[in-house]
C-alpha cells in the first residue's frame, strides 16, 4: 500500500464481503462473478466527472488523455468476438444510479459469461450498433497473445499502440524472465508471435526497471520508510514520448488514479526465502516498441488501475459518504509501513526470484546472426537500441 501510494494520487481499497447485500445476492445467483464485479465499484467514483478503467493486465506504452474526451461507454471490440466489447479497457462516467443499476442487472440476469465483460455487454448492449464513436481504436486495448493475429495489420497499425493487454490466462508474470537478456523465455508452444514476444519482454523491462527499485527502495529503508519519501527511486518512463507524462512524483496532479490493491499471491512463498537481489541492471532502460517509439508510460502486475478525471465539484473533496454508505474510506496511506507491506514486498520480490530462469543457454553467434538475417531482431532486449548504443558507448571509452 505504501508502494502503490507513492506511485498512485489516491488508493482506494475495496473490500468486496464489506459491500452492501445486493452483492451478496449477485454471489448467490453467480458465485464466480465474485472477483471481477469489484469492477463494478469504479462507478462509485463519483468525485470524478469522467474515468479510464484499465485491466491490471494492460500495459501503457503512450499517454491516453484523449480517451476522457470520448463519451460513456467507450470500449474497444473483443479480438474474440468483436460485436462484443472488450472490458479490459473502457471510459465510463461514475454515478451511483448506473452502479445502482449495474448491480440490479447482475442480480436479475446475471452474465453470460460468468464474469464482469458479459454482464457489461449486455448493460451497455447497444455498444455494438450505436454510436461508433464508442468503439474505441483497437490501438487503445490491443491484445497480442491470441492465437490468431493479423500480422499484416500489426506491422501498418503496430506502432501506434497505446495500450497493450495481456487478456487470456497466461499473464506476463507467468513467464520466466532472464535479466540478463533482457527477455522471456519461450513457453515451447510455438503459439507466442514475435509481437506478443516483444510486449511481454516490455512488460518485464518496465517491471525491472521502474517497479522492482520501489520495492528494493522500501526493503533497503526497512521499516522506516516515510510514505512520499521515494528513497532512491528513479524516475520510471523519464523519457516517455511527446505529451506523455511521467508519473506523478508528490502531491495531487490533475490525472488521479486509484488502484484496487491485489497483492501477488506466490503461495507458499516464505520470506526467508528471498536470497540475494539480483543483479539489475540499471543503467539504461529499453524503451521502445518493437515498431516504433512508444514508451510504457506505466505497467502494473498486480492492481485494477482507473485513471479518473476530477468532477468539477469546486467545493467538494471527495465524499465517502455520498459515494456508498457502506463502502470503506479510503485507506490511510500515512501511516507507517505495516508488516503486511513488508510482507508483500518480500512476496514480490521473491515472485520476481521466482520468475527468474537463472541458468538461460545463451543462443550462439550463429545462432543470434540467424535470427538477424530472419528478421528475428530483438528489439526489445539485446539488440534494443539503448543496449547497441551502450555497447557503443563502452567501446569508444
Ligand atoms: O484475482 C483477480 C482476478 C482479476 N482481477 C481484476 O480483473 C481483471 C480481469 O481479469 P483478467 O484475468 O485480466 O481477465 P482477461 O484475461 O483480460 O479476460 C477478459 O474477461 C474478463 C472477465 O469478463 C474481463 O474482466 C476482462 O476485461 C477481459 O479481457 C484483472 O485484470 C484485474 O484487474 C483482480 O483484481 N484479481
Ligand atoms: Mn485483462
Amino acid at each position: 500500500m505504501v508502494i502503490l501510494s507513492k506511485v498512485f494520487d489516491e488508493v482506494i481499497e475495496v473490500n468486496l464481503m464489506d459491500s452492501a447485500d445486493y452483492i451478496h445476492l449477485a454471489f448467490l445467483k453467480r458465485p464466480e462473478l465474485g472477483v471481477t464485479l469489484t469492477k463494478l465499484h469504479c462507478w462509485t467514483l463519483t468525485h470524478y466527472s469522467k474515468c479510464v478503467f484499465l485491466d491490471a493486465d494492460t500495459l501503457v506504452l503512450s499517454n491516453i488523455d484523449e480517451l476522457f474526451d470520448r463519451a460513456e461507454f467507450s470500449a474497444a471490440p473483443d479480438p474474440g468476438w468483436p460485436d462484443c466489447f472488450n472490458s479490459g479497457v473502457f471510459v465510463f462516467q461514475p454515478s451511483l444510479e448506473t452502479h445502482g443499476l449495474l448491480l440490479r442487472h447482475a442480480v436479475d440476469h446475471g452474465s453470460f459469461d460468468g464474469a464482469d465483460q458479459g454482464l457489461l455487454n449486455s448493460f451497455f448492449s447497444s455498444w455494438s450498433t450505436a454510436d461508433i464513436h464508442k468503439h474505441l481504436p483497437f490501438i487503445y486495448n490491443l491484445s497480442s497473445n491470441t492465437a490468431y493475429t493479423y500480422s499484416p495489420a500489426f506491422k501498418r497499425f503496430g506502432s501506434s499502440a497505446k495500450v497493450v493487454h495481456f487478456l487470456g490466462p497466461t499473464k506476463p508474470w507467468n513467464y520466466k524472465y532472464n535479466p540478463q537478456t533482457g527477455s522471456v523465455l519461450e513457453d515451447g508452444s510455438g503459439l507466442g508471435t514475435q509481437h506478443q514476444t516483444s510486449f511481454l519482454n516490455l512488460w518485464w523491462t518496465v517491471y525491472q526497471h521502474s517497479v522492482l527499485p520501489l520495492y528494493e527502495s522500501f526493503r533497503d529503508a526497512g521499516e522506516h520508510v516515510a510514505p512520499g519519501h521515494a528513497t532512491g527511486v528513479g524516475e520510471p518512463c523519464a523519457e516517455s514520448a511527446g505529451s506523455s507524462q511521467p508519473w506523478p512524483a508528490e502531491g495531487p496532479s490533475e490525472e488521479t488514479v486509484v488502484t484496487e490493491d491485489v497483492p501477488p499471491s506466490p503461495k507458499g512463498c516464505r520470506s526467508e526465502d528471498t536470497i540475494g537481489w539480483p543483479e539489475l541492471e540499471t543503467s539504461a532502460g529499453v524503451r521502445c516498441d518493437p515498431l516504433s517509439p512508444p514508451s510504457p508510460q506505466c505497467a502494473d502486475s498486480t492492481e485494477t488501475q482507473t485513471t479518473s478525471r476530477p468532477a468539477d465539484k469546486a467545493e467538494s473533496g471527495p465524499s465517502v459518504e455520498a459515494v456508498e454508505p457502506s463502502q470503506e474510506p479510503p485507506v490511510d496511506v500515512t501511516g507507517d509501513p505495516s508488516p503486511q507491506d513488508a510482507l508483500e514486498v518480500d512476496l514480490a520480490v521473491s515472485v520476481f526470484e521466482i520468475s527468474i530462469e537463472e541458468k538461460v543457454k545463451a543462443p550462439s553467434p550463429e545462432e543470434e546472426r540467424r535470427h538477424w538475417e530472419e528478421g528475428r531482431i530483438d528489439y526489445m532486449g539485446k539488440d534494443a537500441f539503448a543496449r547497441i548504443q551502450e555497447k557503443l558507448d563502452r567501446f569508444l571509452q
